[in-house]
Order: C-alpha cells, then sequence, then structure tokens
C-alpha cells in the first residue's frame, strides 16, 4: 500500500521515464491552478496529488499487459484522470478521452497541447454519440454504476478489450450485483492508494442487449 506523496511518486516512477515523471509534474502545476477556475478535483486532495491522483490512474498499468495495443479509451475523463496521466506515462499507447462538459474539453486539449502527447485525442461530447470502434483498454474512475458503465461502453468492447475500472469501496458489491453472465467476466483487486478501494477487472466483450 502506497503511503504518502514520496512513496507515491516512486510508484509512478517505475512506469515512466524522467520526461513523463515531468510532465507529470506539470500536469500537476496546471491542474491546481485549473482548480481555481472550474471543479476538476476536490481541493482537499490537491496536496496529494501522486498519491490521490497520479498513482491511482498509474496502478491500471500493472493489470493491463505491456503488449496490449490501444486504443485505450478513458470514459468521462474530467480533470484528466486516469485517461490523460496513462497517456502521459505511455507516449506510444493511443488514448482517447471522453468526456461530454465543454470546459473540462478545453482543459484536457490545452494540457495535450502544452505536454505535446501526440498519442492523445479527446472526443467531447456525450459517450453516446461517439462513433464505435475497437477499444484495446477502457477504462473510467467515478463515471457511472457499473451496469450503465457497461451498458454504454459494450459497443467498444471486442474479446480482447481490457476493462480496467476504479470503482472505489462499492468495487465488490456493484460486479456481484451484475447478471451471472457478466458477474462470471469480472473480478476485483485491491487499490494501491487505498486499501478498501477496488479495481474491476475483465476481458472481453460486453454484449450491448444484457
Ligand atoms: C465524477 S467525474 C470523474 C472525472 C474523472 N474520471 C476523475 O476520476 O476525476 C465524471 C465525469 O464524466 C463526465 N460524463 C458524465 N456522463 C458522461 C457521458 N455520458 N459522456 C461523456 N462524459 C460524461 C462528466 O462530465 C465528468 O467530467
Amino acid at each position: 500500500m502506497i503511503r504518502g506523496e514520496s512513496e507515491a511518486r516512486e510508484f509512478v516512477a517505475r512506469f515512466a521515464d524522467a520526461a513523463a515523471i515531468e510532465r507529470l509534474e506539470r500536469l500537476g502545476d496546471a491542474l491546481a491552478q485549473e482548480n481555481e477556475r472550474q471543479n476538476l478535483v476536490a481541493k482537499a486532495s490537491l496536496d496529494s496529488m501522486w498519491s490521490r491522483h497520479f498513482a491511482d490512474s498509474a496502478q491500471l498499468l500493472d493489470h493491463v499487459p505491456r503488449e496490449t495495443s490501444g486504443p485505450w479509451l478513458d470514459l468521462g475523463t474530467g480533470a484528466g484522470l486516469p485517461g490523460l496521466v496513462i497517456a502521459a506515462l505511455c507516449p506510444d499507447l493511443e488514448v482517447v478521452l471522453v468526456e461530454s462538459r465543454k470546459l473540462r474539453v478545453a482543459w484536457l486539449e490545452r494540457m495535450i497541447n502544452e505536454l505535446g502527447l501526440a498519442n492523445c485525442r479527446t472526443e467531447g461530447g456525450r459517450l453516446e454519440l461517439v462513433e464505435s470502434f475497437p477499444a484495446g483498454v477502457i477504462s473510467a474512475r467515478a463515471f457511472a454504476p457499473l451496469p450503465k458503465l457497461l451498458r454504454l461502453s459494450a459497443r467498444f468492447s471486442t474479446e480482447r478489450t481490457h476493462w480496467v475500472l476504479p470503482k472505489g469501496r462499492s468495487a465488490a458489491q456493484e460486479v456481484q450485483e451484475l447478471p451471472k453472465t457478466l458477474r462470471n467476466m469480472f473480478h476485483v483487486e485491491q487499490s494501491v492508494t487505498d486499501s478498501e478501494a477496488g479495481i474491476v477487472l475483465g476481458r472481453g466483450k460486453v454484449r450491448e442487449k444484457q
């Protein structure tokens, strides 16, 4: 379990080179500033940016095989979590950020430009209106209850899709409440940033009609 900001930095550094860590430093500074204009993350979390946000996002990489090809589809990216952090850490991986709120989309696009993330793009608008494509990975943090999340994103999944869904303290219960066929597809691993939080993990195609 990660305790404190310096452990969180060390944890994130496992996944990336110095240039990527520098990108996250810049992202952290910009996020703190932007948070004064729009409410991107809880104010109280700004002092623990690395543990609450960056390590919390980066840990998803431990659940996706290195050879996985993209695109990595992040639903309801908001402040950039986890999708923008993943894009900053993995410049060779194509990452698509879906976000419906205009101000947040503008923030994400500004950061993609400022950090020079040629591997990352936004789909500004509601997920329901985004044209389907086969996603290598689907992630979503604090986006929607699991049944709704799966219903809205099923059409992007294939037999090869990895699902990495940080779900906080409700993870096990949300999986338990899924219909049996879906329940068998998913399991929960403990988060390294919060001992009571879980990440819902799975592989494969979710049918659009459940
Ligand atoms: C609670 S925030 C979480 C943001 C970020 N993932 C995080 O963990 O900090 C949920 C985000 O999903 C976006 N959102 C909600 N419904 C959406 C939809 N149908 N399509 C695209 N974005 C959506 C919201 O605008 C919001 O930014």
